[in-house]
């Protein structure tokens, strides 16, 4: 894992880049997308590079992470809705090739399956960007989570119910109860894990993130076992890593040529 503790601009360049790399490479490749407002400065530095640098994502599929259950086809939090105002609207990307967990779907698990099966068939996720809920969860995988598990049926914790009631006016019952997302085992097999946090709410998770025993009781640090995982932190996030300075001895030393 790779821990690089950078301001909120410099982790939007940083993954933007690693995201560019792939757009431009002669493969299509496939995104997998993240919502909540931690990718939200990536998403602005990659919609600067469509406008003017001819950054283009119409050979790239996009996989979304989770889903509330429930909310109406035209809610503005319903997250197909969102991703559409914040990226892929905005890239001029076709909706068509962006899928997201179904949330109004009839039955549930067969929708979660046809996910799972759809996210294979586009030959899995080149890089999944990440945020981090303060109770350390990835996607919707509340604390307990299996580490193994898959694209399911969840209920919200309410420590992300009351965090997520931001979005709906500060009213908590408007937060849905339930949510389907990608399992922590699905987030696994992206290729590249790009995780994002900025502030000192996330501090705590992200020190177990990094740092703790690998534990479902803090879903994120099932990334430990991940071959291939970036941690970008400001420094409020990465106040709490006893290995901080170690961090940033490493990455001051890295090899320009090496990429995320
Ligand atoms: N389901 C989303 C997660 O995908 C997101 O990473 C997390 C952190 O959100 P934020 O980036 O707004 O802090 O919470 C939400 O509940």
């Amino acid at each position: 894992m790779e821990v690089i503790i950078a301001s909120g601009e410099q982790q939007a360049k940083l993954a933007a880049d690693a995201i560019e790399k792939l757009l431009r490479r002669e493969t299509d490749s496939t995104l997998g997308l993240a919502t909540g407002s931690s990718p939200l400065a990536v998403y602005g530095e990659l919609i600067r590079r469509h406008e003017h640098e001819g950054l283009s994502f119409a050979r790239a599929r996009g996989f979304m992470l989770d889903e509330y259950v429930g909310l109406p086809a035209d809610h503005p939090q319903r997250y197909r809705n969102v991703i559409a105002a914040e990226l892929v609207d905005r890239v001029h990307w076709d909706g068509e090739r962006v899928h997201g967990p179904d949330g109004l779907a009839a039955d549930i698990p067969a929708a979660c399956a046809e996910y799972e099966q759809a996210i294979a068939e586009a030959g899995g996720v080149d890089l999944q960007l990440l945020g981090i809920g303060t109770d350390g969860h990835i996607g919707f995988n509340e604390p307990g989570s299996s580490l193994s598990s898959r694209t399911r049926i969840k209920s919200l914790a309410p420590q992300t119910r009351s965090d997520n009631a931001r979005f709906f006016g500060g009213e908590l019952d408007q937060v849905p109860v339930h949510c389907v997302t990608q399992g922590l085992g699905t987030i696994s097999e992206a290729r590249h894990l790009v995780l994002l946090a900025t502030g000192r709410h996330k501090a705590e998770a992200v020190h177990q993130l990094v740092e703790g025993p690998i534990s479902a009781l803090w879903p994120a640090t099932v990334m430990q076992l991940h071959p291939h995982a970036t941690v970008l932190v400001d420094e409020a996030a990465a106040s709490r890593l006893q290995l901080a300075d170690y961090y940033r001895q490493t990455y001051a030393s890295k090899p320009g040529w090496q990429g995320l």
